[in-house]
């Protein structure tokens, strides 16, 4: 049987681009559904536009430094709105170099909604194609509570096109979205609010990374109210009156309320019943290590899958589908060792075991090195921001499982470990290296607190 392509992507979001790219490089005939923005979540409403709102916010952290290192006061004013044009504008000029790039690949680009008629054909705006093998990079959408009046909540696709800051702003969910948001807010000057079900932030990283975090927000005065969800919303005199259950039972006011509370798969409406592929837990596409889904021509890649929803992971996912595919190159990912990052301030980051994780898998044989320090920078403005870096080891060689950190340049430095403690370095490894000095990275060779 002869196809229109040898393959079919759905989605353009990082998955998606990188397998269809990949696909390209190996002569395949390629096309590409996309019914939004090309970039999908990371570049419209994800890491790319957040990154540049931390960058703004450390502006004005910065300007709040500035008197501690010499400069006189100055005035300064933040235009929220002027600013974020400039962020869109931005993220035009990445559509357009995503086109030329597709162009380039000779990679055919069919904006809409694209759902399956069957195994092998698909339909977008009324036209059908068919295809040999056809990949889903559909990608997620945040969740909400079913609560009374859940209408008058926004989510962070919304937070990125506010018309100006909000002056009390209530966060629902304490993990990666509700953190970042919460901390570019207050720099900008709002007041902030985080409702977490839980009892502290961030759960699933380890316990010091989430202290650490925690004290850093206290420290600039967001508020925290943790172990309570939120009941209902109401609407009353130009405020939203959160009404909360659980250990506290306020009411939060606020001018704006963002919903934090996790992203769930795009599976519906994509007619995968017409196609023989089942979904698992939360309605992620399921696959195997290949990322197979359950018909055999039929593949999936990234936060559809609901395996580790994050950029980097959807792209290598989708480079190792084409790789294996088109490429005759069997590829399997580890995904042991991903690191990943809290843009917060203090900013977080984390690779391999987590202490609680280690002593699951290893009990008594692990141990671990922590240390909390004053970065220099601080020392100067004397505001007491702490840094707290972690090392979780095993067994007499001491071999690295995971590394953890709070403080600047936290991503930074995680993601330079990473290769490391992938390919299996001890304490003693750390312990014989020499850093550069100063620096707060020299401090994960310097670190010898049980
Ligand atoms: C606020 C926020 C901040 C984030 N920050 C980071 C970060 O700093 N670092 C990081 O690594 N990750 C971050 N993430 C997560 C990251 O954005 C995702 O993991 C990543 O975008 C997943 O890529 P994907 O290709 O699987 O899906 P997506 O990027 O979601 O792309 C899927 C695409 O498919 C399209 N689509 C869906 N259904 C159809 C259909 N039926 N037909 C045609 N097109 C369709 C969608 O319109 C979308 O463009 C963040 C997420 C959010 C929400
Ligand atoms: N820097 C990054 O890499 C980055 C940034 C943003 C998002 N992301 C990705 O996006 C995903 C989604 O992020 P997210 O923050 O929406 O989800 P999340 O799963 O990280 O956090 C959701 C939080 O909401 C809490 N929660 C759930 N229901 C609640 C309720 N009713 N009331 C109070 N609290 C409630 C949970 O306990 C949890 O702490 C992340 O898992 C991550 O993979 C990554």
């Amino acid at each position: 049987m002869t196809f229109d392509y040898d393959l079919f992507v759905i989605g353009a979001g990082p998955g998606g681009l990188a397998a269809a790219k990949k696909a390209a490089s190996y002569g395949a005939r390629v096309a590409i559904a996309e019914k939004e923005a090309l970039g999908g979540t990371c570049v419209n409403r994800g890491c790319v536009p957040k990154k540049l709102i931390v960058h703004a916010a450390d502006v004005a952290l910065q300007n709040q430094m500035a008197y501690s290192y010499g400069w006189s006061d100055s005035q300064t004013t933040f235009d929220w709105t002027k600013f974020i044009k400039s962020v869109h504008q931005h993220i035009e000029s990445i559509h357009r170099s995503s086109d030329e790039q597709l162009q380039k690949a000779g990679i055919e680009l069919i904006r809409g909604q694209a759902t399956f008629s069957d195994p092998h054909t698909i339909k977008v705006n009324e036209n059908k194609v068919t295809a040999d093998k056809i990949l889903i990079a559909v990608g997620a959408q945040p969740i909400q509570p079913k609560i009374p009046g859940i209408e008058y909540s926004i989510t962070s696709r919304e937070m990125f096109h506010l018309p100006y800051l909000p002056k009390r702003l209530a966060i629902i969910g304490g993990g990666y979205v509700g953190v970042e948001f919460s901390s570019m807010m207050k720099a900008f000057g709002c007041q902030v609010t985080i409702i977490e079900q839980d009892e502290m932030v961030l759960s699933g990283f380890d316990e010091d990374l989430r202290r650490g975090v925690q004290e850093g927000l206290t420290k600039r005065s967001i508020r925290f109210i943790g172990n309570s969800n939120a009941k209902q919303i109401k609407y009353a005199e130009e405020s939203f009156l959160l009404t909360l259950a659980g250990s506290s039972q306020q009411i939060v006011t606020a001018d704006t309320i963002l919903v934090a509370t996790g992203r769930a798969p795009n599976t519906k409406d994509l007619g995968l019943e017409n196609a023989g592929v089942e979904l698992g837990e939360k309605g992620a596409i399921k696959v195997d290590e290949y990322n197979c889904t359950t018909q055999e021509n039929i593949f999936a890649v990234g936060d559809c899958t609901n395996r580790l929803p994050l950029t980097p992971v959807a792209r290598s996912e989708g480079v190792a589908f084409a790789n294996r595919v088109f490429g005759k190159k069997p590829q399997k990912l580890n995904y042991d060792y991903v690191p990943s990052a809290v843009f917060a301030r203090p900013e977080a980051a984390s690779v391999g075991l987590t202490e609680a994780k280690a002593r699951e898998k290893f009990g008594d044989s692990v141990k671990c090195y922590r240390d909390r320090f004053q970065p220099l920078f601080s020392q100067l403005t004397k505001d007491g921001e702490q840094a707290t870096i972690k090392l979780v080891v095993e067994g007499e060689s001491e071999r690295v499982l995971g590394a953890h950190m709070v403080g600047e340049h936290a991503a930074d430095i995680i993601q330079t470990l990473t290769v490391a403690i992938r390919k299996g370095i001890t304490k003693q490894d750390l312990d014989q290296t020499i850093g550069i000095h100063p620096t707060t990275a020299e401090e994960f060779y310097l670190i010898d607190c049980q």
